[in-house]
């Protein structure tokens, strides 16, 4: 994983610095500091303690590129854990954005599954494939499907789930899969795309996830989700609260994130069955 930044340094005061994996030696305010092994203290020419470690999922979450506002990790977690994607699914996401969402999708259906991640803006699409070239999501080379460019990477990772496809498309017009157990919509308009949705869901399964800003988008999407007969449908908001510990107290720190989106859950109508007489 993470190849082109293998190396997390972090300093006294916790602040973290993402380093590719040849760099040797580093200079930062407490001082400059040699690198060799990753798992191993150093010490900055100022004595100041350092650890050389790997990063996180999470690590790269907060400093990977991004061009659009991303998911935030407890709104990510909770579409995971609530909307029950697990490996070996096949899930439809749209739009990809930066690609926060699709690397912890990628994870959560493994090898054996795949995400096929939609965006109308070819930008969007470009910063999201080079974040998922790092989290080994998508292969060197790796086309975006509908964009006829060819891309040069100077990053390889080697033991990758390699499970995501990004396409160029509006779901709004055509969702190409078939058989498709989730959809994950993070995007203005989600009602518009309820009906390709119900066409293309695997019908024993098949879940479809929203999150928007605003309540009044909620509402209509929960209305057109009733209208076309889906079921267990929930919207969540969720808060977040850090604590603070030190040896005066313990309290919630007293800055919070005030909202992030309001997340939909339903699941797909089952078809009718062929026998319909009474017994
Ligand atoms: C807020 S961003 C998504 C952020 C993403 N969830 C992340 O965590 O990085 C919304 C994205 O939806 C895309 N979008 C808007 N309408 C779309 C549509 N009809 N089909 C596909 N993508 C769409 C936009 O181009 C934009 O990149």
């Amino acid at each position: 994983m993470m190849d082109m930044y293998p190396k997390l340094l972090v300093d006294e005061r916790g602040k973290k610095y993402l380093l590719k994996k040849d760099v040797k030696k580093f200079g930062t305010d407490l001082g400059v500091v040699e690198l060799e092994e990753v798992g191993k203290t150093y010490y900055s020419h100022k004595g100041y303690k350092f650890y050389l470690v790997e990063p996180t999922m999470y690590d790269f979450l907060k400093r990977m590129k991004r061009n659009v506002t991303t998911l935030l990790p407890k709104d990510i977690g909770f579409i995971l854990a609530r909307g029950g994607i697990r490996e070996g699914e096949t899930v439809v996401e749209a739009g990809v954005g930066s690609g926060a969402l699709t690397m912890y999708l990628s994870n959560a259906v493994g090898k054996s599954g795949r995400v096929i991640g939609y965006d109308i803006r070819v930008e969007s699409l470009k910063v999201a494939r080079r974040n998922l070239l790092m989290v080994g999501a998508i292969k060197k080379g790796d086309k975006i499907v509908g964009l006829d460019e060819e891309f040069d990477d100077d990053v390889e990772v080697e033991d990758g789930l390699f499970n995501v496809t990004l396409k160029l498309g509006d779901v709004r017009e055509k969702i190409d899969e078939k058989d498709v157990d989730v959809i994950v919509l993070d995007m203005p308009d989600p009602w518009n795309v309820i009906e390709n949705a119900k066409k293309v869901l695997n019908k024993k399964r098949g879940r479809i996830i929203t999150y928007l800003p605003y309540i009044e988008q909620t509402k209509k999407v929960v209305e057109k989700l009733k209208e076309e007969g889906f079921w267990d449908i929930e919207t969540y908001e969720l808060l977040e609260r850090v604590i603070e510990i030190s040896e005066k107290g313990v309290r919630p720190s007293t800055r919070m994130i005030g909202h992030t989106g309001y997340i939909t859950f339903a699941r797909v109508p089952p078809e009718e069955s062929e026998d319909d007489s009474e017994s």
